[in-house]
């Protein structure tokens, strides 16, 4: 007698999945893909005192603050890390992270290395470091300038940090080299694939494994 398969529900913990790379190496249209890839996981929207680009919204792209807002949000603890990146500040939002995590899904993060390892020391075993690199240098200033929302002098300070951001490559688990969208799109997706279904995270193996063994 044959009987029909249907999927079991193993209780799983939510992971967070950072994405850093230096400034127009494709981090953001990474995001977007498996954002729209893939209903289990959702961003984490930044707060920032940097002024919005062009077609950028309030509260879908980031939280656009004043400096003194960041200010009380950092000393009333609601920043889950925080960093200065181009003088401006960058910071996570805890609560909607916390209750994500909580809620069994995954969290996706555009942040840089400052905020990489904070997230890394504070929840160790629940991160995924995803580093991604341009093809080459001269690339990712063909990127910078195509995308034609900064000025060229801002263009010049993300390329002169770039070396800076790139040091940190070392740190993260895995690096992608983001040369076809197509196939780099599909390598991110494969990793947050891979990584949910690591031991560790699932939290409830042992009942379903116990469970299936009492009827063998
Ligand atoms: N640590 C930290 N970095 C952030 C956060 N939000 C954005 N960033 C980083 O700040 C840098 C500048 O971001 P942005 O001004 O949007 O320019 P982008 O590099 O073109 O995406 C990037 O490296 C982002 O990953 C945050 O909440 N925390
Ligand atoms: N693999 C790729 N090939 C060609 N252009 C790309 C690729 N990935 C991203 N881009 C383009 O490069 C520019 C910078 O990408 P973006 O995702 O904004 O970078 P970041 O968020 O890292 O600053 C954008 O105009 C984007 O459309």
């Amino acid at each position: 007698m044959s009987v029909a398969a249907t999927e079991p529900h193993i209780a799983r913990r939510g992971l967070l999945f950072i994405i850093s790379s230096p400034s127009g190496a494709g981090k953001t249209t990474l995001a977007r893909r498996l954002l729209a890839a893939d209903s289990g996981i959702e961003m984490s929207v930044s707060v920032t005192t940097r002024a919005p680009r062009p077609g950028e919204q309030d509260g879908v792209d980031y939280h656009f603050v004043d400096r003194d807002r960041f200010e009380t949000m950092k000393s009333r603890g609601e920043l889950l890390e925080w960093a200065r990146v181009f003088d401006n500040y960058y910071g996570t939002p805890r609560q909607p992270v916390e209750a994500a995590i909580a809620a069994g899904k995954d969290v996706l993060f555009d942040i840089d290395w400052q905020g990489a390892q904070q997230l890394s020391e504070k929840l160790k075993g629940d991160v995924v470091l995803v580093f991604v690199l341009p093809p080459s240098g001269n690339v990712l200033e063909d990127r910078l300038k195509s995308r034609a929302q900064d000025t060229a002098e801002i263009v010049a300070r993300r390329m002169a940090a770039a070396s800076a951001e790139i040091s940190h490559w070392a740190e993260y688990d895995y690096v992608i080299v983001n040369t076809e969208i197509e196939k780099s799109a599909a390598a991110v997706q494969s990793i947050l694939v891979a990584e949910r279904l690591k031991r560790d995270r699932l939290l409830g193996l042992s009942d379903f494994v116990r469970d299936m063994q009492a009827v063998l």
